[in-house]
């Protein structure tokens, strides 16, 4: 028998993507996946993709998860902390919303509102040592889908001296699954199709998490919805603080990450190639005009954006493989 897996939140974008990547694992055995308002429903039905699945979607709350050894949390900001204390200790959970990413109190009040639920260890396997924090966790809180892009980009440089930690100024574009599935109007197809459009300028809630897990303590982010259903690209900028190449840094610090791939000179990451993958794709410069280092991000929102990465977090946390049931490679054209 397998490690016994719940997932709530299943209806959703992130939590169709769990199902996808867990279903047919020798490892996992998914015993509940439950629901809000499409409780009742077969999971087929509210993912297509899924068809052959054979589940029915249960009601939100505590008891159809109490059972599992490990419990996937996809639910809306807010949600997931009451839901997380009133499981057994025991369980383990990886919470895909931002309810457990931040230290400071007063930044989760600023950015999201509400009250703060305390600190997890952050998802982030590739940060130096967090790999072993995660493997004896029992509460793994996931990465934000901008905050991953941003942050593989970002951090080697700062620890290793190269980028000036205080003026980081970052564009990133998202498509429309990382708004989630429920029905806005500024995600209706005849508004989103051929247009670009920034939004939360300035005031987007990831930038506490880039800071708390990179080091930057000035960071703009400019978030901008792209008329496609799944992908980030993030250009990233710095000043540099001395004179090394950011490829290099870049290549060494991820030299043994399965998952991050450092393109080789003069290739750039772009979204379509990192579809369906848990990869993150980086490239990096220096401008030759202003001379501030220059870092591209690419990955899919739901791969290592949340799903893909709750996935390798538990496969960490269960002490399988990392790469277990996750594809390096994307799917293409
Ligand atoms: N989409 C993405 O790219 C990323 C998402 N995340 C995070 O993952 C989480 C899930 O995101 P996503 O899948 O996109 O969101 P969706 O809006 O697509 O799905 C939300 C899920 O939560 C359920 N839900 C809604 N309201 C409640 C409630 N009050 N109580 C219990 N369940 C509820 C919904 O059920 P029903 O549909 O049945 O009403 C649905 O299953 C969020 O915290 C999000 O920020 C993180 C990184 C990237
Ligand atoms: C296009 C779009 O709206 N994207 C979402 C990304 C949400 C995400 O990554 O997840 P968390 O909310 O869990 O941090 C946003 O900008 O808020």
């Amino acid at each position: 028998m397998g490690i016994r897996v719940a997932v709530a939140g299943a209806s959703g974008y992130a939590g169709g993507e769990l199902l996808r990547l867990i279903s047919g694992r020798p490892e996992f055995e998914l015993v509940a996946a439950t629901a809000h308002s499409q409780a009742g429903h077969r999971v087929d039905v509210v993912h297509p993709q899924l068809a052959g699945l054979d589940l029915v979607l249960g009601a939100a709350g505590p008891d159809p998860l109490a059972d599992a050894d490990l419990v996937f949390l996809a639910l809306p900001h807010g949600e997931s902390a009451a839901l997380a204390a009133q499981l057994p200790a025991d369980v383990r959970i990886v919470d895909l919303g931002a309810d457990h990413r931040l230290a400071d109190p007063y930044q989760w009040a600023q950015y999201y509102g509400g009250t703060h639920a305390g600190q997890w260890t952050y998802g982030l396997p590739e940060l130096p040592g967090q790999r072993e924090l995660i493997a004896s966790a029992t509460r793994v809180a996931n990465t934000g889908c901008y905050a991953v892009a941003i942050t593989l980009a970002l951090a080697p440089l700062i620890a290793a001296g190269a980028a000036q930690p205080a003026d980081v100024v970052v564009v990133a574009a998202s498509g429309t699954s990382g708004a989630g599935r429920g029905v806005k109007a500024h995600l209706l197809a005849s508004e989103v199709m051929g247009d670009l459009s920034p939004y939360r300028v300035g005031t987007h809630q990831h930038v506490p998490e880039i800071k708390q897990a990179t080091g930057a303590t000035g960071l703009s982010l400019t978030p901008v919805l792209a008329p496609m259903p799944r992908g980030i690209l993030a250009t990233v900028t710095a000043l540099p603080a001395r004179g090394v190449d950011p490829q290099a840094v870049l290549a060494e610090a991820y030299a043994d990450a399965p998952f991050v791939h450092v393109l080789p000179e003069g290739r750039w990451p772009h979204t379509a190639a990192t579809l369906g993958s848990n990869s993150c794709h980086l490239q990096a410069t220096v401008d030759v005009d202003s001379g501030r280092l220059i870092v591209v991000s690419a990955l899919d929102n739901l791969g290592k954006g949340a799903a893909g990465q709750a996935v390798q977090n538990a496969n960490l946390m269960f002490g399988l493989p990392e790469t277990t049931g996750l594809s390096v490679y994307g799917v293409a054209p």
